[in-house]
C-alpha cells in the first residue's frame, strides 16, 4: 500500500501515542508487525497494514536474487527478521542495537522476541502454553496472540481495520481483565482463545466460515469473561449486587462480559471503517453477543441437548447459518473448559488456578458470613475432588459430542487428554481418602482421650447424650502426639466442637492434614510438590491469619470494576451505554449487606440457614396452573418487556432463549465513541456506612417479619434491607435527587435484593456441620447444582416458604 510521508508520520505519532496510553506503560509496550502463517487465510489483501508490511513486501521481492548473491549475508538478514516485532519509545533504539546484533538477537532483546515468535508459531497446535506467552511477552499475551491470529486470518485487510486500533482494542479488553484473578483474567481469555482458533482451523469448520463469522468468533473468545470479578453468579445475587438487579439474576456476568466487549469496541473505534455492507455491524455485535451468553455454564444442558440432537439425527448443515452459529457456539463453550483437556502440566496449572478462585471465593463468604458454596469451601473438599467432578460430569459430555462431531486427531488428542487427567485427579482423590482415613482413625483415638480427661461440666446435655462417657480403662494414654492439638476430630459428632477448644481443631485440621501429607511426600522424595499442601497450608494461613475487621463485600471484591457504581451521575452514564430505559436505581450498586463482623457461625445460624433453601437452578413452583415456570427478560426498543415460557424446565431443552437485543437506537446510541471510557470510568467504589433507618420501618410492616421468633442471624439478615434506602439517601445527597429517585422507583425492597436475601437464608452447604459426604451426581446440571449450591435432589416444595418474604421471591417471577 501507498503512503505518502505525511501519513507515514502520523502513523507513527498514532502508535507511539498508543502506548502512552497502555496501562504497562511504554517500556512494556511493543507492537507486533505482520506474520504470515500457512493456515486458514482469508484472501483478501487489498489494503495492507502498515509501513513495515510493506517493506517486508518490497523486500520479498528481492529475497531470490539475494540469496543467490550473497547467501550468508541474506541468511543473517532472515535470522534478523525472525523477530518480528518492533518496540516502541526506547525500545525502537534498543531494537536497532539488538538488529545490529542479530546473531545474538535472542538472547539481548530484553522482550525476547525470538521467543514470542517461536511460541505464536505453535498456535495453531493443542499443546500451546499460554503461560509460557505471557512470560516471554512480558504479560501481554493477549493483544500479542490477538494481533497474530487477526493478521493470520486476514482479517485487517480484509475488513480494512485500522491495526493501531486493533492493538488498541485488544489492549482495552485486556485491560478489562482483572490481573488479580488467579483464573478468570487475561491468560485464561488468550488460552480460550487460542483453543477457539485451533477449531476454527478443523476442516469440518474452516471450509464453511465467513470473514465475519471468523472475526466475531475471536473477538468472542477473546472478551468472553472480560471485567471478570472472580467470583460467581450466585455470590453476586446473594451480596445483591447491581449487576445481578440490572440482569435480572440471569446469566449475569455472561450479560456483563458481551456489554464490556461492545464498549470497547465502541471505544477503540475499530470499527469505524468497516466497509459500508448493511447489516455487518449489527450482525457481528449481535454474534459476538450470542456466542458470549452461550458459555453461561450453568445452561450448558440446553446447547448440548441443542447439539446432540443434530448429531444423534445427523442434521447439521454447515452451509446453514444457523448450524454454523450453533457450532461457533459449541467450539466457544468446548474452548472455554478446554483446560482439563490440555496436556497434564498446562490443565494441571489451570485446575489449580481455578480452584484457588473458587476458595477466595469462598473465603469472602465465611468473611461475610455468608454460607460458604460447596465448590468453594477448602476446609470442606478439595482440589482433586473439584476436578474429578467437573471433568466427569461437566467437561467429558461436552468434549465427547465434540468429538463426536470433529472426530479428528485434534478432538481424540482433547479426549485421551482429558482421560488421562482425570484418572490422575481420581488417584489423587483416593490417596486423599486413604490419608484422611487413616487421620480418622489416629483422631478417634486421640479424641477419646481428650474426652476422658476433659471436663464434664463443660459439655451439653446433648453432647453428652452423643457421646457418652468412656471408661479410662479403655484408653490407654498415647505418647504425646504432634498433632494432638490441631486436629479436628471426625468420628465425632460436630457438636461436641461447639466446644471452643475443638473449633480452634477444626479451623487448624487442614493445616495440619497439609503438612502431614506433604511429610509424607517430602520423605517419599516425590518430586512434584504436593498440590494438596500447596493449596491447603497457603488457604488455612490466609484464613487464620486475617485479622478479624469489619467486612463487606465491597471491601472483599478481588477489584473494583464497572461494578462498582455508586453514584447517580455514573448510572446515569452508564444507562446512556446500555440505553435500557429508565429505572435508574437498577443501576446503582445496592449495598444489602450490614458491616458483618467477622464472627463464627452459631448453631443457631446452622438451623436458621438449613431451613432455607431455594434452588436457583431448578424451576421454581408456579403460583397456578396456568402460570408459566419461567420468564426471561427481553429488553427491546428501550422497554423492559417480559416473555413467557411455558415449557417443561426439565433438563430437556429447548432453544436458547436468552437472547438480549437491543433496538438500533440503542446501537447507535452506544456507539458514540465516548461510551467506552464512561464505562470504564465507573471504576471506583465508595465506602459506605450503614445505619438503622427509620424507613425499614415502614416498610417492614408490611412484611410479617415478627410471626415467628427469630434466632439472632435471621434479624441480622432481615435487618439487611434498611441499609438500602439509607445507601441511597446518602447517595442522591440532594433532596431533589432523592425525591426524584422515590418518584420513579419501585419500593424499597426490591425482588432482586430479596432474592439476595433468600439466597444468603439458601446457600449453606453443611447441614452435618461440614462433614459432607459426597453422593453420587450424575449429570453435568447436577454436579453444578450440588457443587455451587449445595443442592440435590431436593425441591422447593421441601423447604417451609418464608413468611417475610413476598411470594415472587419463591416463584422467581419479578415483581416489576
Ligand atoms: N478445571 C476446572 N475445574 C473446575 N471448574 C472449572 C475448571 N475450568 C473451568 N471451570 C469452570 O467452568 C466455567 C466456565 O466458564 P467461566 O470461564 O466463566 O468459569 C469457569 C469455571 O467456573
Ligand atoms: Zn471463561
Amino acid at each position: 500500500m501507498q503512503r505518502c510521508g505525511f501519513c507515514h508520520m502520523l502513523s507513527g505519532v498514532l502508535r507511539r501515542a498508543m502506548c502512552v496510553g497502555s496501562r504497562r506503560g511504554s517500556s512494556e509496550s511493543y507492537y507486533r508487525e505482520l506474520g504470515d502463517q500457512d493456515t486458514l487465510k482469508i484472501e483478501d489483501k487489498s489494503s495492507d497494514l502498515s509501513d513495515d508490511a510493506e517493506e517486508e513486501t518490497n523486500s520479498e521481492v528481492q529475497t531470490d536474487s539475494m540469496e543467490e548473491r550473497d547467501p550468508e549475508h541474506y541468511q543473517m538478514k532472515m535470522k534478523a527478521k525472525s523477530g518480528r516485532f518492533l518496540t516502541m519509545h526506547k525500545r525502537r533504539r534498543k531494537r536497532l542495537i539488538t538488529r545490529c546484533l542479530y546473531n545474538n538477537q535472542a538472547l539481548l532483546d530484553d522482550l525476547m522476541l525470538g521467543q514470542v515468535q517461536c511460541i505464536l508459531n505453535q498456535s495453531v497446535e493443542w499443546r500451546f502454553n499460554a503461560f509460557t506467552l505471557e512470560t516471554v511477552s512480558g504479560g501481554r499475551c493477549l493483544p500479542v496472540l490477538c494481533v497474530h491470529l487477526f493478521q493470520m486470518y486476514g482479517l485487517l485487510g480484509h475488513f480494512q481495520l485500522d491495526p493501531t486500533k486493533a492493538w488498541k482494542l485488544f489492549s482495552l479488553i485486556e485491560e478489562g481483565y482483572h490481573s488479580s484473578n488467579p483464573y478468570h483474567n487475561s491468560i485464561h481469555a488468550a488460552d480460550v482463545t487460542q483453543a477457539m482458533h485451533c477449531f476454527l482451523q478443523q476442516k469440518r469448520i474452516r471450509d464453511h466460515l465467513t470473514p465475519l463469522e471468523i472475526m466475531a468468533s475471536l473477538l468472542a473468545a477473546i472478551a468472553h469473561d472480560m471485567d471478570h470479578p472472580g467470583v460467581n453468579q450466585p455470590f453476586l445475587i446473594a451480596t445483591s449486587n447491581h449487576l445481578a438487579a440490572l440482569y435480572k439474576n440471569t446469566s449475569v456476568l455472561e450479560n456483563h462480559h458481551w456489554r464490556s466487549a461492545m464498549s470497547c469496541l465502541v471505544e477503540s473505534g475499530i470499527l469505524d471503517h468497516l466497509p459500508p455492507v448493511p447489516g455487518l455491524r449489527e450482525t457481528l455485535e449481535d454474534q459476538i453477543s450470542s456466542l458470549i451468553l452461550a458459555t453461561d455454564i450453568t445452561r450448558q444442558q440446553e446447547y448440548l441437548t441443542h447439539f446432540k440432537n443434530h448429531l444423534d439425527m445427523d442434521t447439521l448443515d454447515m452451509t446453514k447459518k444457523e448450524h454454523r452459529h450453533l457450532v461457533l457456539q459449541i467450539a466457544l463453550k468446548c474452548a472455554d473448559i478446554s483446560n482439563p483437556c490440555r496436556p497434564w502440566e498446562i490443565s494441571r496449572k489451570w485446575s489449580l488456578k481455578v480452584c484457588e478462585e473458587f476458595f477466595r471465593q469462598g473465603d469472602y463468604e465465611r468473611r461475610l458470613n455468608l454460607p460458604v458454596t460447596a465448590l468453594c469451601d477448602r476446609h470442606t473438599t478439595s482440589i482433586p475432588k473439584i476436578q474429578t467432578g467437573f471433568f466427569k460430569f461437566v467437561v467429558t459430555p461436552l468434549i465427547r459430542e465434540w468429538h463426536r462431531f470433529l472426530h479428528n486427531d485434534l478432538s481424540s488428542q482433547m479426549l485421551y487428554n482429558l482421560l488421562y487427567n482425570q484418572n490422575r485427579w481420581e488417584t489423587l482423590m483416593n490417596e486423599e481418602a486413604n490419608e484422611e482415613t487413616k487421620t480418622e482413625i489416629s483422631d478417634a483415638d486421640m479424641v477419646d482421650d481428650d474426652l476422658d480427661t476433659d471436663n464434664e461440666s463443660r459439655r451439653s446435655g446433648s453432647q453428652r447424650l452423643l457421646l457418652p462417657p468412656r471408661r479410662g480403662s479403655l484408653n490407654p494414654v498415647k505418647a504425646k502426639n504432634p498433632f494432638k492439638d490441631q486436629l479436628r476430630r471426625f468420628s465425632v459428632p460436630l457438636n461436641v466442637f461447639q466446644d471452643v477448644r475443638f473449633r480452634h481443631r477444626e479451623r487448624s485440621r487442614a493445616a495440619s492434614l497439609a503438612d502431614a501429607r506433604a511429610r509424607r511426600h517430602a520423605s517419599a522424595g516425590s518430586s512434584q510438590p504436593s498440590l494438596h499442601s500447596q493449596l491447603s497450608v497457603r488457604g488455612h494461613c490466609s484464613h487464620s491469619q486475617e485479622p478479624d475487621r469489619t467486612l463487606n463485600s465491597e471491601k472483599l471484591l478481588p477489584d473494583s470494576t464497572i461494578a462498582s457504581i455508586t453514584t447517580p451521575a455514573q448510572a446515569v452514564r452508564l444507562n446512556t451505554v446500555l440505553n435500557e430505559g429508565g429505572n435508574l436505581n437498577k443501576l446503582v450498586r445496592q449495598k444489602t449487606f450490614p458491616p458483618v463482623e467477622s464472627s463464627s457461625r452459631t448453631s443457631d445460624d446452622d438451623d436458621f440457614l438449613s431451613r432455607f433453601r431455594p434452588d436457583f437452578l431448578r424451576p421454581m413452583p408456579s403460583t397456578s396452573k396456568t402460570e408459566p415456570k419461567y420468564r426471561y427478560l427481553v429488553v427491546g426498543d428501550g422497554k423492559k418487556t417480559e416473555s413467557e415460557d411455558t415449557s417443561d424446565t426439565s433438563l430437556e431443552v429447548s432453544e436458547p432463549r436468552h437472547k438480549v437485543k437491543e433496538s438500533s437506537e440503542a446501537k447507535s446510541s452506544r456507539r458514540d465513541t465516548s461510551t467506552g471510557s464512561q464505562l470504564r470510568d465507573n471504576l471506583t467504589w465508595v465506602p459506605l456506612e450503614l445505619d438503622s433507618d427509620p424507613l425499614l420501618q415502614r416498610r417492614r410492616k408490611s412484611m410479617p417479619t415478627d410471626v415467628l421468633p427469630l434466632p439472632p442471624r435471621e434479624k441480622k439478615i432481615r435487618e439487611v434491607p434498611t441499609v438500602v434506602p439509607q445507601f441511597l439517601r446518602r447517595t442522591f445527597s440532594g433532596k431533589e435527587a432523592w425525591s426524584k429517585r422515590r418518584g420513579s422507583a419501585p419500593s424499597p425492597v426490591a425482588a432482586s435484593e430479596l432474592r439476595g436475601l433468600a439466597a444468603l437464608g439458601s446457600l449453606r452447604h453443611s447441614v452435618n456441620g461440614g462433614r459432607r459426604k459426597p453422593s453420587l451426581t450424575y449429570t453435568c446440571q447436577q454436579w453444578i447444582a450440588k457443587a455451587a449450591y449445595g443442592v440435590q435432589e431436593r425441591t422447593l416444595q421441601q423447604f417451609p416458604r418464608r413468611s417475610s418474604l413476598p411470594v415472587e421471591v419463591m416463584t422467581g417471577i419479578s415483581s416489576h
